[in-house]
């Protein structure tokens, strides 16, 4: 009796096989696999594609191995999502500048939408419309050459003060006049870290809101650096569960999710410091007490310049100050390689005292008579650079480039690391000399047609999502080593157990979006005493600058510039 139903059964097995069949074949093409013109790349496993082989730590020396191995464009599958690396200059401009129409996205981020309401994150949200046009174009006035003339004074006071941060011991208690006291050897341990945080953002406070922070404890920083910290680790590849990759994971109860805990945390604590910097503005607009930030024209202007919701403004000001802080770990690794390499700091340090001379703190004009510092900050940024994969793009529309497709939904980082590391270019590329860069603006090899498309500020990425801070970041990037360099020397303490300075660890650093060397000990010692006396003389004169952005500052805050500054 079950024969007839077996053999109607047969009889249907090619007519459901068939369906069957596509649909494997299209769900192999779509997991997994690279499409026809893709770039080239590691081979892909079924369905998972690259999942097993992508690089979980520093992607980016991964990818430039793979880039000498397939080519300058490589392209890696993890199941349905195709991820692309650009690895030359050449490449970034095709791509991101001549069609940069067809990638100014970036990729959807289910945390992003979940951290920041209606895609306000002007640095990471997905679309670029109107509301980014508006936030583009207010900070690309802001932050232009032009504009940040009139903050140059707030610039070398807040500089300033960071110097004499570095000569006052925090753990010691140093009876007025201290400078008297500061003995010419001090040990400074990690605090200098901090300060330098603290430098980073109160300026950028300063330039955007018209306030400051005399310490890195006080309120705004404070809250600020726990916040961006945990912000910014949720951004990191690896550190949050894949829920872009895996999106039914946005579904797990809150309860069995820790990091949906963490979201709900950043969100509020973000909303609530970047709502208070912008009610202080409003505050101090209402009574006739403002100080000409940039957040006060915003604020008595948002409808006209497209910033309509009240929201716009809080993110806005909030993502300006996360991309500033960016400065810091960059800072912090033209510190390391000056302690892991003293002989260069040496150098710079002659070159400023030559330049500059003693009775006197460096000023921005300083810059041009200083080559060799110029020098060996560029190739701090190229040796160890903070943003080593830039911030992804998306493709919005198929481009095909040389015969290579780009197809719409990839995701395309630029490997800025292999570009300043490429041993076609590069002579010893992993090998610390800023020698290269008096040889050639560049830092390339002689004797070679460099890529054409090399320009100064590859590090900031290209196209229409260009970072807006490059001159801002630029200007305190060159100045900041001058004045570090010409007050001290900061060397790597000395092991008690060899009496020689401890080497100094190169690869001690927190990976990610932005690399950043992890805390280290630096002795950080007064060239001399006179220069000391210099700064202490500057910090009391720089009192007319910092001052009018000081109406909201603690008692706290008050106590610190009694005892250092308005002695
Ligand atoms: C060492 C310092 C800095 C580095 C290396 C850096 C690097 C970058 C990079 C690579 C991008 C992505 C560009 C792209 O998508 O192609 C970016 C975007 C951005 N940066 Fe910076 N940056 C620095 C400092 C700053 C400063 C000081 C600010 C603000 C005051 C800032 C604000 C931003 C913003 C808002 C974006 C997003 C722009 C957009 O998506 O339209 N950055 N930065």
């Amino acid at each position: 009796m079950l024969e007839p139903i077996a053999s109607h059964i047969r009889g249907l097995t090619p007519v459901l096989l068939l369906p069957f069949i596509y649909f494997v074949v299209r769900v192999f093409q779509k997991y997994g696999s690279r499409g026809a013109h893709y770039p080239p790349g590691p081979p892909t496993l079924p369905i998972i594609g690259n999942l097993l082989a992508f690089p979980r730590e520093r992607p980016e020396i991964k990818f430039a191995e793979w880039a000498r191995q397939y080519g300058d464009v490589i392209s890696l599958k993890v199941l349905s999502q195709t991820i692309i690396v650009i690895q030359t200059p050449t490449l970034l401009k095709e791509l991101f500048e001549k069609k940069g129409i067809s990638n100014t996205y970036r990729p959807v981020s289910i945390i992003i939408g979940m951290l920041v309401p209606s895609g306000l994150n002007f640095a990471f949200c997905h679309e670029t419309d109107d509301a980014w046009k508006a936030m583009r174009k207010a900070s690309q006035s802001l932050l232009s050459k032009e504009s940040l003339k009139h903050f140059e004074d707030l610039q070398h006071a807040e500089m300033t003060q960071t110097m004499v941060d570095f000569l006052r011991d925090p753990q010691v208690s140093i009876p007025a006049p201290y400078f008297i006291n500061c003995i010419l050897t001090c040990r400074r341990r990690k605090e200098w870290y901090m300060h330098i945080h603290r430098f980073t953002f109160s300026l950028a406070l300063g330039i955007i809101y018209g306030k400051r922070c005399p310490l890195f404890t006080s309120p705004d920083v404070r809250d600020f650096l726990r916040v961006n910290h945990r912000f910014m680790d949720m951004l990191d590849l690896g550190r949050a569960p894949p829920v872009d990759t895996f999106p039914i994971l946005k579904y797990v109860p809150k309860r069995w999710a820790k990091w949906k805990r963490n979201v709900e945390h950043i969100h509020h604590l973000q909303e609530g410091l970047y709502e208070r910097l912008v009610d202080d503005v409003r505050v101090r607009v209402d009574s006739d007490m403002g100080n000409g930030s940039f957040m006060e024209v915003l604020v008595r202007n948002a409808e006209g310049m497209g910033m309509r919701d009240k929201r716009y403004l809080s993110y806005f000001g909030g993502t300006l100050l996360e991309g500033a802080d960016i400065a810091s770990p960059t800072l912090h690794s033209i510190v390391l390689l000056a302690i892991a390499f003293p002989d260069k700091q040496q150098l710079a340090a002659e070159e400023i005292e030559r330049v500059v001379g003693t009775l006197r703190v460096p000023r921005l004009e300083d810059l041009e008579n200083l080559p060799y510092t110029r020098a060996f900050v560029s190739e701090c940024f190229r040796f160890m650079p903070v943003s080593p994969l830039g911030v992804p793009h998306e493709m919005v529309r198929d481009e095909v480039i040389n015969g290579i497709l780009y197809p719409k939904g990839a995701i395309v980082f630029q490997n800025t690391w292999h570009m300043f590391h490429d041993e076609r270019y590069f002579e010893r590329p992993y090998d610390f000399l800023p020698e290269r860069f008096l040889e050639h603006p560049h830092g390339v090899k002689a004797g070679v047609v460099d890529d054409p498309a090399r320009r100064d500020n590859l590090l900031f990425g290209g196209g229409r999502r260009v970072c807006p801070g490059m001159n801002l970041a630029r200007t305190n990037l060159d100045l900041l080593p001058a004045y570090m360099f010409w007050a001290f020397k900061f060397s790597s303490p000395l092991d008690p157990a060899t009496g020689k300075p401890k080497p100094v660890d190169l690869t001690r650093i927190k990976d990610g979006l932005a690399i950043a060397p992890l805390p280290f000990d630096c002795d950080i010692v007064p060239r001399a005493k006179e220069r000391a006396d210099v700064l202490q003389q500057e910090f009391a004169r720089a009192a007319e600058f910092l001052r009018p952005l000081e109406l909201e500052i603690t008692d706290e805050d008050k106590k610190y510039n009694a005892t250092y500054r308005d002695v």
